[in-house]
């Protein structure tokens, strides 16, 4: 089975070192800049549970290197995906699956939903629908990503917990291009639930991020602190509320309720989201596929989202002040 991961920064860079070390697969990683360099020279290290390994996987940064693949996972950041798609193309053959591993609204969300809304491209995701064009929904495995990672240095990669990375077909369908890759990743030890209603699991995801993440970047806050606070609690949960409304009309199960969901982030503790992570390091935010696309869907549905709004019009000035965020 030949993988490539494409983008393996901290997320890529976990699952590629944790595939390469069972040996069962033909796996590569596409890089660039120092991190590739580092893992040309010395391999990929990842830190996991105090211990550090070292793997040997193909590296490359011209697709051409590696030619064809039977799965391509995208572990880029949204925003880095329709830069890089003349890169991808050579990954692509006609078999080929692509698994989006990306947290926010997925570019292919209405591909096999079936209703009104199928077909329908998401202009925050993928402006222009290019992405759509470029790679075709057809190929997509989506995915939800729970794992927390983060790349300490170049070619060093450290797994800070979790395991969990669901997967699922658009259509819900258990086919064998998901149920083989769910078996691999599996085999590696990670924890790969193949569900037949992907998109419900994406949006208990992104509640937390919608407005955890944004108010995070705009007041620095943990999210235990962000919980625990009563007004930026209160926020969040308009914020959530908004978003439920607007999953609900396109058909979406939430499992849990708001409060549940919101305890279960402040319980992650003193952590930083990764939009807050971003603004301090001055690399760009995923406000798009986070916010902004939710706001989209509510303009999609009717459905009204002041409070999503007001928080995107702020954490968008401060992104673009920073010099956070891409158009
Ligand atoms: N990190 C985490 O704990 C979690 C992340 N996620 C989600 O997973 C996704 C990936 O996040 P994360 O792993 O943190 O992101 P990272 O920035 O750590 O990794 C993305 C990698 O892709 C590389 N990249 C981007 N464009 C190209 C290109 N054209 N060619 C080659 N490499 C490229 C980046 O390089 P460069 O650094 O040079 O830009 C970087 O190494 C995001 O959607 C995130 O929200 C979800 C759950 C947890
Ligand atoms: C920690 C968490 C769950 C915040 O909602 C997250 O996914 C992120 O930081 O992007």
């Amino acid at each position: 089975m030949r993988i490539t991961i494409f983008g393996a920064g901290a997320i890529g860079g976990y699952l590629a070192a944790k595939l390469a070390m069972t040996g069962r697969v033909d796996l590569s990683i596409m890089a660039r800049g120092a991190h590739l360099d580092a893992i040309k020279a010395a391999g990929l290290r990842l830190i996991e549970d105090g211990h550090e390994s070292v793997v040997s996987v193909r590296a490359a940064a011209q697709a051409q290197e590696l030619g064809v693949q039977d799965y391509v996972v995208l572990a880029l950041k949204a925003h880095s995906l329709a830069p890089a798609l003349d890169q991808i193309a050579p990954l692509l053959g006609e078999g080929t699956a692509v698994v989006t591993m990306q947290n926010g609204v997925p570019w292919w969300y209405f591909h096999k939903i079936g209703g009104s809304l199928e077909g329908t491209r998401l202009q925050a995701v993928d402006p222009g629908g290019v992405i759509w064009d470029r790679l075709g929904p057809d190929r997509v495995i989506g995915s939800v990503v729970y794992p927390a990672a983060e790349v300490d240095a170049p070619g060093l990669v450290r797994h800070i917990e979790g395991k969990r990375f669901s997967l699922g077909e658009p259509s819900g369908e258990k086919s064998e291009r998901v149920t083989r890759l769910a078996a691999e990743m599996v085999a590696a030890g990670l924890q790969v639930p193949v569900r037949d209603d992907i998109r419900s699991e994406i949006w208990v995801k992104l509640w937390g991020n919608l407005s955890f993440n944004p108010i995070s970047a705009l007041t620095g806050s943990t999210l235990a602190a962000i919980a625990a606070d009563e007004a930026t609690r209160t926020l969040a949960r308009t914020m959530m509320l908004e978003a439920q409304a607007i999953g609900e009309s396109l058909g979406v199960r939430f499992p849990i309720n708001v409060d549940r969901r919101i305890k279960g982030a402040g319980d992650v503790g003193e952590h930083k989201t990764s939009m807050l992570q971003d603004l301090e390091r001055g690399r760009p935010m995923e406000i798009d596929a986070l916010v902004t696309a939710v706001q989209e869907l509510g303009r999609l549905t009717g459905q009204p989202t002041p409070a999503i709004d007001n928080v995107l019009a702020l954490v968008r000035r401060l992104a673009i002040e920073r010099g956070c965020y891409l158009t």
